[in-house]
């Protein structure tokens, strides 16, 4: 399969970093049985980088996204979206936050099922407040590779060809960041990759910025670096390492 990826949208004036975390820490239950999912942690994704959040099963991955991408309150510190302190914001302000500053794709793709894929996209540019510009949903779904695609439903495309569909929703913003939770773990190995090779080209001609959790090594060794939690703390971080030694990694923490 080849996929033409040819970003050249408008550039936007970014922060220096896309999400910052400042000593954050994220409590679950009651006094009497808490869960410490985030413990104290410091971490900055500058912007135009791809980083991967990995971590045994429970070391607060899901938790350290939600917090970063406003979904979830912390218990203590600050985070910082696109260089404004969300900490505090309400609920009005982090929804408006996230329509227009972030972009989101999930591992089971959520787009919306009576929708066709170009629809799929304007909704995004819709929820922002933006115009509905049908020459920039064309051209967002030509550079995930489905300018043909765009009056089918979900349920007449491939799992990688709904990704991909995804992906182009996430994008049609411009977000400052783009979260992806396990992007590729309902792809076969082929589809992975051709999901992979786009945002690795996300990140290189539109200086994109990714934090994306996954189990996987290969995909983690497509980021510019990856993070490693365990216990909710940071345990550690890799800077273009491969898929051997992210997984020597991981088996390690969860040894
Ligand atoms: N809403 C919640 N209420 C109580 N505890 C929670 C809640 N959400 C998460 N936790 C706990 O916080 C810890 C971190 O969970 P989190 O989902 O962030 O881990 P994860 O690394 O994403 O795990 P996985 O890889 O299994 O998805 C776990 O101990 C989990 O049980």
């Amino acid at each position: 399969m080849t996929t033409t990826v040819n970003f050249q949208l408008p550039q936007q004036a970014p922060a220096a970093s896309a999400v910052e975390l400042r000593g954050v820490s994220r409590e679950y239950g009651s006094k009497h049985a808490t869960v410490r999912a985030l413990n104290d942690v410091s971490l900055s994704f500058p912007t135009g980088t791809w980083t991967a959040v990995m971590g045994p099963s429970g070391s607060g991955k899901s938790t350290l996204l939600h917090c970063a991408a406003g979904l979830e309150q912390v218990s203590s510190g600050q985070v910082f979206l696109a260089g404004r302190d969300i900490t505090f914001a309400n609920d009005d302000q982090l929804t408006d936050m996230r329509r227009r500053e972030v972009g989101f794709v999930f591992q089971s793709f959520n787009l919306i099922g009576s929708l066709t894929a170009e629809q799929n996209v304007a909704l995004s540019l819709k929820l922002a407040g933006t115009r509905v510009d049908k020459s920039l949903v064309r051209t967002v779904l030509a550079n995930v590779g489905l300018a043909d695609r765009a009056k089918h439903k979900p349920r007449e495309l491939s799992g990688g060809q709904q990704q991909r569909v995804a992906i182009a929703r996430g994008m049609v913003t411009r977000p400052a960041v783009l979260f992806a939770d396990e992007p590729t773990g309902a792809l076969d190995t082929k589809s992975a990759r051709v999901v992979l090779d786009l945002l690795r080209t996300m990140v290189q001609t539109q200086r994109q910025s990714i934090v994306m959790v996954t189990h996987d090594p290969a995909a983690a060794a497509a980021a510019d670096s990856v993070v490693f939690l365990r216990d909710g703390v940071i345990v550690d971080h890799l800077a273009r390492p491969s898929a051997t030694v992210v997984a020597e990694r991981l088996a390690h923490l969860e040894g």
